[in-house]
């Protein structure tokens, strides 16, 4: 049986006259990966940040596993188990990419105690090198993010968001800028982690392409709202959804 991993109902998010987020309503069931797609400014980073608790919505519920956590602190929502990547790379370009994987695993955690009393990779050292080999940057354990192409720190920054075993993870644009070999690359090494490690995403997206060839079921906003949810397929023949791109 399908279980909801997250229920966002009657999301809203306003600054002062402007409304990014009006009334938005959907579900993430385990093993799914949905996308959201949109025109520029139509309020998909404003969701995820509302999800995350980076904002606090101003009307509506978000759940978590059956658990009401509108409203609660990012560091509160990692430790539920929910991270996120961002549309500019997160990675510390002086720290090695091991490195990288083992702090964000930490922040995952969010356990002070064992940043304070574990050992110093807080255990994490083999998980971040498993990581590292998904995402195919094992030869690189080593080296400084800093020094890899953009394309390889987009895999890292995704790798990082999948450590420490999330319930959930939100990947904002992480196709953005990304060559297109690369981007074949994090595309199948982002279905290795649904299909083989049974992780559950939302992805926002720009790609077209890329979403509809990765994404179980898509969720099109128009100027804070739900336009419709379907297959890739359903979206794709949708004349409202060309409508919304291409102006009329
Ligand atoms: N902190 C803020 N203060 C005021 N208005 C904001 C703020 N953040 C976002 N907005 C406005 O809210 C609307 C939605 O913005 P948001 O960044 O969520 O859209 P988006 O779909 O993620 O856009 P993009 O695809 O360009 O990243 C826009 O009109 C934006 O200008």
């Amino acid at each position: 049986m399908t279980r909801p991993v997250l229920e966002v109902s009657g999301l809203a998010k306003h600054f002062g006259g402007v409304v990014a987020v009006d009334g938005v309503s959907f579900t993430v069931n385990e093993g799914e990966i949905l996308g959201i797609i949109g025109p520029n400014g139509c309020g998909k980073s404003t969701l995820f940040n509302c999800i995350l608790g980076q904002l606090t919505p101003s009307a509506g519920t978000v759940r978590l596993d059956g658990t009401d956590v509108t409203g609660a602190t990012p560091e509160a929502m990692n430790r539920r188990g929910v991270s996120r990547t961002f549309q500019l790379l997160q990675v510390f370009p002086e720290l090695s990419v091991r490195e990288n994987l083992i702090l964000a695993g930490q922040e995952h955690r969010g356990s002070m105690v064992s940043r304070l009393f574990g050992p110093g990779d807080a255990g994490l050292t083999n998980e971040a090198d498993r990581m590292a080999e998904v995402f195919r940057l094992g030869h690189l354990t080593r080296a400084k993010a800093g020094g890899l192409s953009y394309g390889q720190q987009k895999l890292l920054d995704a790798a990082m968001a999948f450590m420490a075993g999330p319930r959930l993870v939100l990947l904002d644009e992480p196709a953005g800028g990304v060559n297109l070999t690369m981007l074949a690359d994090l595309k199948e090494r982002l279905r290795v982690m649904n299909a083989e490690h049974g992780a559950t995403f939302v992805v926002i997206e720009h790609n077209m392409d890329f979403v509809m060839s990765l994404c179980t079921r898509v969720i099109v906003m128009v100027e804070g709202k739900v336009l419709m949810s379907g297959t890739p397929a359903e979206v794709r023949a949708d004349p409202a959804v060309l409508d919304a791109y291409l102006g009329h």
